[in-house]
């Protein structure tokens, strides 16, 4: 008799908020072509959050993985950042799974609060005041990214730094709304500092997602 193998339960849908192809605005990848994927809920509460309105995770139509997946092929990209929200709260393994199996890099940008599922090619880890991170992503990080809001953020930064791995990559990006007065201080800081490097988020100058 054939028996039927059943997978283990995966999460085959998820709250998706948008998708879109744009250029990555921030970070290693700044200024590459990229298919986003914006998927609802976060509770981490940043205060200067650029997308409040993905916070509530059942604002969101549950979409199947593969309707993502076939959305991002058509675009024709060769990189998926997978953002929210808070992504890592969900179980991204059946996500990456579709992603990987079709040939597309699997990008996903976190604040590190849960520890991730799924198979990542780049893990860019943007810490929070608001909410601690999981000590598990520090280890998978390829991407350090601070967001500087005030001075106290480059100490605070530079702890970061101390625990990810010696190849993560280090970007310090202004809070959009105080971009005039900590970017002097985040220029002065590289050039003292300069394992680090200024992020901006070019998206915001080029009026594009
Ligand atoms: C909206 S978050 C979603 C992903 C995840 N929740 C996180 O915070 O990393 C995407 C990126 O935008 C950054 N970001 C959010 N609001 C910002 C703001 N007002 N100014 C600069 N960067 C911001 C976050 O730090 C994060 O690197
Ligand atoms: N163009 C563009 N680049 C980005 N990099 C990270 C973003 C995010 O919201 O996760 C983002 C975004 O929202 N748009
Ligand atoms: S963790 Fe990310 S999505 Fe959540 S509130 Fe902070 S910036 Fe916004
Ligand atoms: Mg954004």
């Amino acid at each position: 008799m054939a028996v039927e193998i059943k997978e283990k339960n995966q999460v085959t849908t998820l709250p998706l908020m948008e998708d879109f192809y744009t250029i990555q605005g921030e970070g290693f990848y700044q200024g590459s072509a990229a298919y986003f994927i914006r998927l609802g809920g976060c509770d981490v509460g940043c205060v200067w959050c650029d997308v409040k309105e993905s916070w509530d995770v059942n604002a969101h139509p549950s979409v199947s993985v593969d309707t993502m997946m076939e959305r991002a092929k058509a675009s024709g990209t060769e990189i998926v950042v997978v953002t929210g929200g808070e992504p890592a709260m969900h179980d991204l393994t059946a996500l990456t799974q579709a992603l990987n199996a079709n040939g597309m890099r699997t990008h996903i940008e976190t604040s590190g609060v849960y520890p991730l599922t799924g198979q990542w090619d780049w893990v860019c880890f943007s810490p929070k005041k608001f909410k601690e991170p999981h000590p598990s992503v520090f280890g998978q990080a390829d991407e350090l990214k601070v967001i500087v809001y005030n001075k106290s953020d480059f100490a605070w930064a530079a702890e970061f730094a101390a625990v990810v791995r010696p190849d993560c990559q280090l970007y310090l990006q202004p809070e959009w709304s105080k971009e005039k007065e900590m970017l002097p201080l985040i220029i002065d800081y590289v050039k003292a500092n300069p394992q680090w490097q200024v992020s901006l988020q070019v998206h915001k100058y080029m009026n594009i997602p």
